[in-house]
Order: C-alpha cells, then sequence, then structure tokens
C-alpha cells in the first residue's frame, strides 16, 4: 500500500493537495481517494472501485484509444489559452461559475478557451451546481455567445427537476454529472428529461461495471471524467471509456496536468488530445509520499471504510 500527496498546480474544488492511497493486487493497483467530503459511507464505492482494479481487473474493451478534453480551472485568461494549446486536445471543459470569478470573468475566460482552440474545437462549461434556474438560463446564454457556441453546460443547478427546466429554456444541451453520481436512481435523469448527456465517474460509482449498467440505465450519451486521480485511477476511468458500447464525446480525463506530478513513471498525459486504453493500471514508483501525519491518517480511513464495505 502506497499514501501520496500530490500538490495541485492550480486550486481546483477548493482543494491544493490531492491526497489517496494505492491499493496492490493480483489484477494490478487500484486508487482510493475519496473527497474530504465524502463521508465513510460514501468513500464505500470509491473503496470499491479499488477493489475491482486491484482483485477483478476489468472488462474487455472495445476501442483501444479515448479522445479526451483539457479541464481549465479558474485562471486569467492568458493563462487559460496557454494550457489549452499546450494541452494538444481539441475540447476544453472550463470551470464557471466559481465564487472567486464572475460571470464577466467567465465569459472572457471561455473567449480565450475558443480562440486558444479555433472554430473546430469544442467548448464545455461547468459550473457545478452553483445556479438557480434564471441565472443559470442568463449565463448559459451569455456563456453560448462569449464561446461562439458551447458543446454542453455541466451540471448549472442542484437539482432535476431546475436542470429540467434550464433545458427546456435554453438551446445548449445539458449534461448532468452531480445529479448522477449522487442519486439513488440515475435514471431519473433521464426519464425527467433533464439531460441531454450523463457524466460518469468510476470511482463515485463504484467501479467500472457498476458505470456500465448506469450507463446503460440511463440511456444517454455518456461521458467518462476523471476525479483528479494519479494514473492509477485515471486507468480505471480510461477501462470504462473503452468499455462503453458508444462513446460520442471527449472524455474527462486529460487532468494529469491539473497535478503537480504522477505516482507512475508511466503516466497517463495525453499526445494529440488521445489516451490509450490500459488493460491494467500503470505500476507506481514511491514519488510523492505522503507525510507520516497524512499517511496514517489514511490508513484509519481506509479501516474504517473497509469495516462498512
Ligand atoms: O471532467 C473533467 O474535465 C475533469 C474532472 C472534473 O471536472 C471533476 C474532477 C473532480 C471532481 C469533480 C469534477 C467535476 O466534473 O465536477
Ligand atoms: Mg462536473
Amino acid at each position: 500500500m502506497k499514501v501520496y500527496a500530490i500538490p495541485l498546480r492550480n486550486r481546483f474544488r477548493g482543494i491544493t493537495v490531492r491526497e489517496g492511497v494505492l491499493l496492490p493486487g493480483p489484477a494490478g493497483w487500484g486508487e482510493f481517494c475519496p473527497f474530504a467530503d465524502y463521508s465513510d459511507a460514501g468513500s464505500v464505492p470509491w473503496l470499491q472501485a479499488a477493489r475491482e482494479a486491484s482483485e477483478a481487473g476489468w472488462p474487455a474493451p472495445v476501442r483501444d484509444r479515448v479522445e479526451v478534453n483539457t479541464t481549465v480551472p479558474v485562471v486569467s485568461p492568458e493563462k487559460a489559452y496557454e494550457l489549452v494549446r499546450a494541452s494538444g486536445c481539441r475540447t476544453a471543459k472550463v470551470k464557471v461559475a466559481d465564487p472567486r470569478s464572475a460571470l464577466a470573468d467567465d465569459c472572457e475566460r471561455v473567449a480565450a478557451v475558443r480562440d486558444a482552440l479555433g472554430p473546430s474545437g469544442a467548448v464545455r462549461v461547468d459550473a457545478n451546481m452553483a445556479w438557480d434556474v434564471d441565472t443559470a438560463v442568463r449565463a448559459i446564454t451569455d456563456l453560448d455567445k462569449a464561446a461562439g457556441g458551447l458543446e454542453y453546460a455541466e451540471q448549472p443547478c442542484p437539482t432535476i427537476d431546475d436542470l429540467a427546466a434550464v433545458r427546456r429554456r435554453v438551446s445548449v444541451r445539458i449534461a448532468a454529472d452531480e445529479s448522477i453520481r449522487r442519486a439513488e436512481d440515475p435514471l431519473k435523469v433521464a426519464v425527467a428529461g433533464a439531460a441531454d448527456v450523463a457524466v460518469l465517474k468510476v470511482a463515485p460509482l463504484g467501479g467500472v461495471r457498476r458505470a456500465l449498467e448506469v450507463a446503460q440505465a440511463c440511456g444517454l450519451p455518456c461521458v467518462v471524467s476523471s476525479a483528479v486521480e494519479t494514473s492509477v485511477g485515471l486507468a480505471a476511468g480510461l477501462a470504462l471509456a473503452g468499455a462503453l458500447p458508444e462513446l460520442d464525446f471527449a472524455c474527462g480525463l486529460g487532468t494529469l496536468s491539473l497535478l503537480e506530478g504522477d505516482v507512475c513513471a508511466d503516466s497517463l498525459s495525453p499526445v494529440d488530445g488521445y489516451l490509450p486504453v490500459p488493460r491494467r493500471a500503470p505500476e507506481p514508483t514511491d514519488a510523492y509520499p505522503a507525510s507520516p501525519a497524512v499517511a496514517a491518517a489514511w490508513v484509519d480511513r481506509l479501516a474504517r471504510v473497509r469495516a462498512l464495505s
């Protein structure tokens, strides 16, 4: 078992260091890294995903590479332009509606991202539930203009009913992320007419097999995205993206560049906007070891979550 702590290049979703545990097993390595706001019970699916990777391995893929988007955190328009250019990706997802960034700033950032991608690229935004319905309609309309067309807007509001209401009032596609990740019944999202696209994350859904079931049940086009893991966890996301019967959108698995480094020497960094579909996770090294105190806290957390599963 290895406990890692890797600084983020830019603050992302309120965190500045990514921590987690790497678990070895007969099928390879798995990653257990629930965010700090996940309870022990809420972390059980994360452990199931890590155990699937290390003990069972993943179902056979139907493709050998996956197109990915680059993820743009809350940074200046100049920095956003540079990040997108350096990524080599044709699709960019821009974080918006952050407390540190007004709508006008988001519009400038999105316009800079469009500049960097050119007219053939795709720009999507993620509001992480920040808006009410009226604010979302206004913001999405403005961002769509600034972007010269948005591919989709991810989770503009918290509830399924609000997503459906926004979806009726804008022409931009709506993607559901938190509504799927935290839902008891992922089918509801499609039935309620709340989304055009489903965002799937392996770890909070409890593994590749479980995420494939969710994909089938919700009946929507899917995008696989990461939880900002190391290459060990990203490999599980790629296994899911590789095994989905249909894949029409670039996936949010190009997130290694959000971290200062990786635990693996053989990193899953996109080349020309694509990542390979691995059959198992790359072997981790001893890079970025957590301090003894942080490591002890993770060993405790893992034991508590294990006792619940
Ligand atoms: O989808 C991507 O481009 C990257 C992943 C991402 O944005 C993310 C990463 C960790 C936690 C939540 C989210 C999110 O999509 O809201
Ligand atoms: Mg999201």
